[in-house]
């Protein structure tokens, strides 16, 4: 039978001096230390094939979010933010050489997809969180910048995630480890969201909100949608669960944050997420980090509009 352990997170981070000093980005797993080789499969990186602290050594800000296109895009006008040399267009994907992810880099920016689901971006996680940890990067700031359907709020809506939550609206992530599940914590970076919060009161048509996200394991039956393959619920049943996710504090759902905040916590990332709430948005996020004074992000606008929004029919609640 599966037991329960108790989060974990504050006690797995290294002492309070070593923290002040530094924030290195740093992985829980005493393995790795003595393996000849790390292969980061996914990726297609490894520690013997690539130099990575030359590679990825300056990286100090890292962008993730579900669409390759999206990622590129992205970095492309992170590119022609930073006035970097070239136009960016022919930016190249880091890990072509698989097609489950790709990478982009530009100046000190990461800007990676993860993919749908908990189980898609932990992967990556796990690969990009050693992968930074290799490179010996450190102050590290990842945001994930994505879609969501919000939940009571006007369409177009930027959410501002300060708390991921489960389907419960726990403030948790349930790891199954072996047989095992392990409860971890899933509080994101508050000084972040607020410092992205202030950047969005100068951009104009952008409305923007600090909520609660709630993570799903399902598109479909998890979202309270009725128009899934399957649908064994009335549309009372479902109205009457957006409102109590909307009375816990959720704003937003989306299908990654818990497990994004978790891993996020545990291994030394300043981690925020960033969503839109809109099918054809363009949004604008003047940035600041102690690193890059001022960044300006962009989650592309060509969302495909058939996930962008999911009406939850309480946008008219107030
Ligand atoms: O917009 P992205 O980042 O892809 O994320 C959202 O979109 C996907 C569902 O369409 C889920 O992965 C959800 O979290
Ligand atoms: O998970 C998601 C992503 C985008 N829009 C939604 O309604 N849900």
């Amino acid at each position: 039978m599966a037991s329960i352990l108790p989060a974990s997170n504050r006690s797995m981070r290294p002492d309070k001096n070593t923290y002040e000093r530094k924030r290195s980005v740093y992985v829980k797993n005493p393995y790795l230390e003595g393996m000849d080789e790390d292969i980061l499969y996914h990726l297609d990186l490894g520690t013997k094939t690539h130099n990575l602290p030359a590679m990825f050594g300056d990286v100090k800000f890292v962008c993730v979010g579900g669409s390759p296109n999206r990622m590129k895009a992205f970095a492309q006008f992170m590119h022609k933010e930073l006035r970097l040399e070239g136009d960016g267009e022919d930016i190249e994907d880091i890990c072509a050489g698989t097609d489950r992810y790709c990478m982009f880099k530009t100046g000190p920016v990461l800007s990676v997809s993860h993919g749908m689901g908990i189980p898609s971006i932990s992967i990556m996680l796990h690969e990009l969180i050693k992968l930074l940890h290799h490179a010996r990067c450190c102050d590290v700031t990842i945001i994930r910048i994505g879609t969501s359907g919000g939940i009571g709020i006007a369409p177009g809506s930027i959410v501002i995630t300060d708390t991921a939550v489960d389907s419960f609206f726990k403030p948790r992530f349930e790891q199954v480890i072996l047989d095992n599940v392990v409860t971890r914590s899933t509080e994101l970076d508050k000084e972040l969201a607020n410092d992205l919060f202030n950047c969005s009161r100068e951009i104009p048509n952008a409305p923007t909100l600090i909520g609660h996200t709630m993570c799903t394991y399902d598109f479909y039956e998890g979202q309270g949608r009725l128009d899934g393959a399957l649908c064994s619920f009335s549309r009372e049943k479902k109205l009457d669960y957006l409102k109590r996710a909307y009375r816990a504090g959720v704003r937003n759902i989306e299908m990654e944050s818990t497990v994004f905040a978790a891993m996020c916590g545990l291994c030394g990332l300043r981690g925020v997420q960033h969503q839109l709430n809109k099918d054809l948005g363009k949004e604008i996020v003047d940035f600041k980090s102690p690193h890059i004074r001022k960044l300006y992000l962009q989650n592309n606008a060509k969302l495909d509009s058939t996930k962008a929004t999911h009406c939850c029919g309480l946008c008219d609640t107030s």
